[in-house]
């Protein structure tokens, strides 16, 4: 985490000529010191996609009117769609869990270790057995017990608790419960699921079973924001290792929860770098 008083400005919109020089020209004049760009077209739906990131030590207009300006000279002329991020103001995150803590343990420890530009002031989970864990990290951990019976008032309390903690981005970290769309509908496309399969491969919530029985000889992790189709969001991030008829279930979950770390942590740490665009239910992920 080089410069702590950056801007980044993710775009996307129709492509055409020009769009990159007038983007840069506009930094430029303002004596923005580019630090980053990336930009990728997708030439089948000829939409332009950008990342750029720029110092504002000597930036010439003021940070409160940033946004007005961008939308002024640039995203009304090329039929924009921004979001403008400043360094220094952190996105808080909140995890959810269930009883099992590998992912847990490797996001608090990356957390800990300062390897992030990010507050995580709340746990949430529906099993109590992970809050020694949270009281190690120093970390609020409440407990939501679900069943069908009470899921839509435990996730109005989960909501609630999220908006008190002023949370920007969930994580889930092998979270056990199908989320309904009240919860996720405020916040598109900011939780991030890890899912213990190579989607679209076993989705559901037992797929190292189903690839035992199918006899597979990979299997995989997927990272993806969660929608309200299960294990169908924008994938953000897999990867895979090999497996043989040596085998068992246990040895293929054993196998896939270091993929899962991985997978998850990998995702998390694009989202809090903003190098994340997500298009008709797809991602560009900018290096
Ligand atoms: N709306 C969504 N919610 C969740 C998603 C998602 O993609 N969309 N991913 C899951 C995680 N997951 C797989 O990655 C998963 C978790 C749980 C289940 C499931 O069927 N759970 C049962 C209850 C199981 C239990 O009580 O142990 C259920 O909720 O009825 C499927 C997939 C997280 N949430």
């Amino acid at each position: 985490m080089a410069n702590d008083n950056t801007a980044v400005l993710l775009i996307h919109c129709p492509d055409r000529p020009g769009i990159l020089a007038a983007v840069t020209d506009f930094i430029n004049q303002q004596k923005g010191n580019i630090l980053y760009l990336d930009q990728y077209v997708n030439r089948e739906d000829h939409v332009f996609f950008m990342r750029v990131e720029w110092a504002l030590d000597n930036f010439i207009i003021p940070r409160d009117e940033i946004e007005d300006y961008i939308d002024t000279l640039l995203a009304k002329r090329y039929s924009m769609n921004f979001r403008l991020y400043f360094s220094d103001s952190k996105p808080r995150m909140a995890i959810f869990v269930s009883k099992m803590s590998h992912c847990l343990f490797d996001l608090l420890g990356r957390y800990h270790a300062g390897e992030w530009n990010v507050e995580l002031p709340l746990i949430i989970s529906n099993h109590p057995d992970l809050k020694p864990v949270a009281d190690q990290f120093g970390i609020d951990y409440f407990v939501f017990p679900i069943n069908k019976d009470n899921k839509a008032e435990q996730e109005a309390k989960e909501l609630e608790l999220l908006k008190q903690y002023n949370i920007n981005f969930v994580v889930l970290a092998r979270y056990m419960q199908v989320l309904s769309p009240q919860l996720i509908d405020s916040y598109p496309n900011r939780i991030i699921n890890i899912h213990h399969s190579f989607l679209p491969a076993f989705a559901g919530a037992k797929p190292y079973h189903a690839a035992h029985e199918r006899g597979v000889k990979i299997i995989g992790a997927t990272s993806h924001y969660v929608t309200s189709d299960l294990d169908a969001g924008p994938i953000i991030g897999q990867d895979v290792v090999r497996v043989t008829h040596k085998d068992t279930i246990e040895s293929m979950v054993r196998k896939g929860r270091d993929l899962e770390k991985i997978v998850l942590s990998r995702a998390v740490e694009k989202h809090i770098d903003r190098k994340i665009l997500t298009y008709q239910n797809r991602t560009v992920v900018f290096d």
